[in-house]
């Protein structure tokens, strides 16, 4: 695979029109990430925009709710016809059981391919202190980490949200079929924010990430396009 195709974007942005205006200005961007604050203010209609323009689609909702209601959620957001769609492996695993047999029934009922149903193992803004005092979680984090992927991978689910600091691990343990994407990533020359568990780009496709989700370094910088083409010639020295 080409690397820039490696390479998720969010459309973390207000609204439809400032996500088509992001697509406009990054036309070599194949893979978007539609996450909660678009999704919630603007709904589905930007995702007949992605797909009217052949780009993949990451539905980034991240359910987490009982059985029944994530079954529902993914019976309805399958039908959307959308790559890739994630629910917190933390709503347990009769809920990552519900979830999976509902992405099969929602694409069929819709007659699309089904998504691939992938689980956040933790979230890449939590530090191993936080883990511990204040999510009171007594496991040390990689282990938590993995406890979370293995989990969603005995449950059927087709891969697991993860930072880049765990990839390597995850990767070995689950094997090369189960689908690892890695946000938190972050180039040498940008800023972490709220990411508290990042690597380069360069660190985390080594790794064994099969996707990086890269927002703020890219969408938030002055040059988008500049930010983008230093990405991918990191990418590109590795292939
Ligand atoms: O653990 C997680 C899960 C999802 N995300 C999402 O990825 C992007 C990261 O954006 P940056 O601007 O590169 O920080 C964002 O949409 C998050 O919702 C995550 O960061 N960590």
């Amino acid at each position: 695979m080409n690397t820039h195709k490696k390479i998720i974007v969010p459309l973390d942005v207000p609204d439809l029109q400032s996500a088509i205006a992001l697509v406009d200005r990054l036309p070599q961007v194949d893979f978007w990430k539609v996450g909660l604050e678009l999704f919630t203010s603007s709904g589905p209609a930007i995702l007949e925009v992605l797909k009217s323009r052949q780009k993949r689609i990451f539905l980034d909702l991240k359910f987490h709710d009982i059985p029944n209601t994530v079954a529902g959620a993914c019976r309805a957001a399958a039908g959307y016809g959308v790559d890739l769609l994630t629910i917190h492996a933390t709503a347990g695993q009769d809920a990552l059981r519900a979830a999976r047999s509902a992405v099969q029934e929602g694409a069929l009922q819709a007659g699309v391919k089904p998504p691939q149903l992938i689980a956040i193992t933790l979230l890449t803004s939590i530090s191993s202190r936080q883990l511990a005092i204040d999510l009171k979680v007594p496991l040390e984090l990689p282990e938590y980490a993995l406890a979370m992927a293995l989990m969603a991978q005995e449950s059927g689910l087709s891969g697991a949200v993860c930072s880049p600091q765990e990839v390597a691990q995850l990767r070995q343990i689950c094997g090369h079929d189960f689908l690892l994407v890695c946000p938190g990533i972050r180039p040498s020359w940008a800023q972490k924010a709220d990411q508290k568990r990042s690597l380069t780009p360069a660190q985390a496709i080594l790794a064994g990430a099969d996707y990086l989700v890269i927002g703020r370094p890219i969408t938030g910088s002055d040059d988008p396009q500049l930010a983008w083409n230093q990405i991918v010639e990191e990418l590109t020295t590795l292939a």
